[in-house]
């Protein structure tokens, strides 16, 4: 199965459209873990195995994990999650972008070292800093688009003068990923929950990709709105009909509670929000 069967399947098995991110902070952790950065592996693994039944996705995030020293852990969570959730596709969130040669590396790292099923790239150095991700043809690329920060629209949001209609940055970038640079399915796109409208248009310009779409939770996103701009009927029921969205939140999950109880909150903050999703896509 490739990237995009895996969603469409874990959409079904879950009913969800959930992702919840995986960004460990020690220092948020409870009891006597908090501050250990050699429990983030078993802290990662209690969130996954309370919430494996609620997601269509995972979505580490690897600068948590490196900035720990903690890539070892990384390697065991990802496998930790292919054996007890076999059917949820992992979303390795790096947001890599370099020349060719060094990209080929950077695929290697996450598809072949970490065994991810899909990486978030950066696609400001073009198509060429892309193409070495896309020769592993079951694997998927997620290139940022219109970004949940404030900040996304210094650049995102500029026009091109030299394109026809002079379309937006981000714009532009949509309509690429769903034609030219979509060369055998695999890319999708992030598209911020803090801009309803952003993701409506991308959604226009690129109706079958899938689109990532972080910052409900901690970063105020509406996800009632993300949904019904996002989202067209039929979508991810069966393959062609319109592409999956995979709203993503991390810490409203991992630190609902900052008790013993984390792992429980955690998944009673997931289930609601799978609800509010759900409800809003019917
Ligand atoms: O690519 C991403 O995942 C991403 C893109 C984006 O536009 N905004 C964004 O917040 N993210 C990531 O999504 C996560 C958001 O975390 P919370 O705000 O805690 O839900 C972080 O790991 C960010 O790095």
């Amino acid at each position: 199965m490739n990237f995009i069967q895996q969603l469409h399947a874990a959409q079904t098995l879950n009913d969800s459209l959930l992702c919840v991110g995986l960004d460990p902070e020690p220092s948020k952790f409870p009891g006597a873990w908090k501050g250990d950065a050699s429990r983030i592996y078993d802290f990662c693994a209690a969130i996954v195995d309370a919430t494996k039944d609620l997601v269509v996705s995972f979505k580490p995030q690897i600068a948590y994990f490196a900035s720990h020293r903690a890539e070892d852990q990384l390697e065991q969570l990802m496998a930790h999650i292919k054996r007890v959730a076999p059917s949820v596709p992992v979303i390795l969130d790096a947001k890599r972008g370099d020349i060719g040669s060094t990209a080929e590396q950077y695929a290697r790292e996450a598809f072949e070292r970490y065994q991810a099923d899909a990486v978030t790239l950066s696609p400001f150095m073009g198509f060429d800093s892309i193409e070495p991700y896309l020769r592993y043809r079951d694997k998927g690329a997620i290139l940022l688009c219109r970004t949940s920060n404030p900040g996304g629209s210094d650049w995102q949001n500029q026009r091109l003068a030299d394109v026809a209609g002079q379309p937006r940055l981000y714009e532009h970038l949509a309509r690429l990923a769903q034609t030219d640079w979509n060369q055998n399915g695999q890319l999708g796109l992030v598209v911020g929950a803090t801009y309803p409208a952003e993701i409506a248009r991308v959604r226009e310009l690129a109706p079958t990709v899938p689109l990532l779409i972080p910052g409900v939770g901690a970063q105020g996103g509406d996800a009632e709105a993300t949904v019904k701009a996002g989202w067209r009927a039929g979508a991810g029921g069966r393959e062609g009909q319109g592409g999956p969205i995979i709203v993503s939140s991390s810490r409203a999950v991992l630190y609902a509670s900052a008790g013993e109880d984390f792992a429980a909150a955690a998944r009673r903050v997931a289930l609601a929000t799978r609800e509010t999703l759900n409800a809003a896509r019917r």
